[in-house]
């Protein structure tokens, strides 16, 4: 199987155009995703025919789970759809398992010739407790307290398709996110686990972010993470509607539109290398 390793801020993923997904999806990501014994990633895209638009992904998370959506990975999608020609226009539309279609645009970045940056329509956000999914019947869950292992932390539940769950800490460039992230992520309330992001408010228009991933762990950078703290930022009365998101691999912008109520990312795509693997 040919594959193109891309990543969105560090946020890395073994890249796959397919007819179909293979049913050993899983087991696939398991092997290809480790970074000793295979080529690494933090997960496996397929990028499928699709009925309802340009194409079809689907993500697979480096332990083998599948993930209803994934911001930076989208955005790699767009990019590679649009470089090799697939699709001939700068608006693409990607189909998720979990956001329904998302509307995709390749623009300029200002001031840097010819490199692109990818803004994606990611809809809009799911804040009734029961649908994120959490065990919480409240509508939005904000502030909510949770304990884990002897520490308590207030959280913000999000979904964009995929459940996030926002705590604000006092410095979350130096938290401890190994220690917390794990018992977090399995905490009783998720009954779907979930992303965990620790926040810090510099301003109103800026985050210092860092995320611990379902079925991935600690990663460089997550688009639906970043989403996912603006608009937990916007509910807690922390920022205004637009901000830079300061993740480990760099910066996301995003903006929660007024308007129509969608959240809107923008930020890089890069293809790295190609090459196959035994399928
Ligand atoms: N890195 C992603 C999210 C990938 C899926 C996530 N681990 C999950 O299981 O929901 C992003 O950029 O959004």
């Amino acid at each position: 199987m040919n594959f193109t390793k891309m990543h969105g801020l560090g946020n890395d993923f073994i890249v796959v155009e397919a007819d179909a997904l293979p049913g050993n999806a899983a087991e696939l990501a398991v092997t290809y995703c480790d970074r000793n014994f295979g080529i690494g990633a933090d997960g496996l895209v397929f990028i499928l025919p699709s009925d309802s638009a340009d194409a079809m992904m689907r993500i697979m998370n480096s332990d083998g789970s599948e993930a209803e959506q994934c911001g930076n990975a989208i955005r790699c999608v767009a990019k590679y759809l649009y470089d090799r020609k697939r699709v001939e226009r700068a608006e693409i539309s990607i189909q998720t398992i979990g956001a329904g279609v998302q509307q995709v645009q390749i623009v300029e970045q200002h001031g840097n010739g010819s490199a692109k940056l990818v803004k994606v329509d990611m809809g809009q956000p799911i804040l009734e407790g029961l649908q994120v999914p959490t065990t919480i019947d409240q509508n939005p869950v904000v502030k909510h307290r949770i304990e884990a292992d002897g520490r308590s932390f207030e959280f913000t539940a999000v979904s964009m398709g995929n459940p996030h769950c926002v705590i604000y800490v006092e410095d979350a460039v130096h938290f401890d996110l190994l220690e917390w992230g794990p018992k977090l992520e399995v905490h009783p309330y998720f009954p779907k686990k979930i992303n965990v992001e620790f926040a810090t408010v510099k301003s109103k228009s800026h985050i210092d972010m860092r995320v611990w991933e379902r079925g991935a762990g600690p990663t460089l950078a997550c688009g639906t993470g970043a989403c996912a703290t603006l608009v937990s930022s916007v509910l807690n009365g922390l920022t205004d509607r637009q901000a830079t998101i300061s993740l480990k691999g760099g910066d996301l912008f995003i903006e929660w539109s007024e308007a129509d109520g969608h959240v809107y990312m923008t930020g890089p795509a890069e293809a790295v290398y190609q090459g196959t693997f035994a399928v």
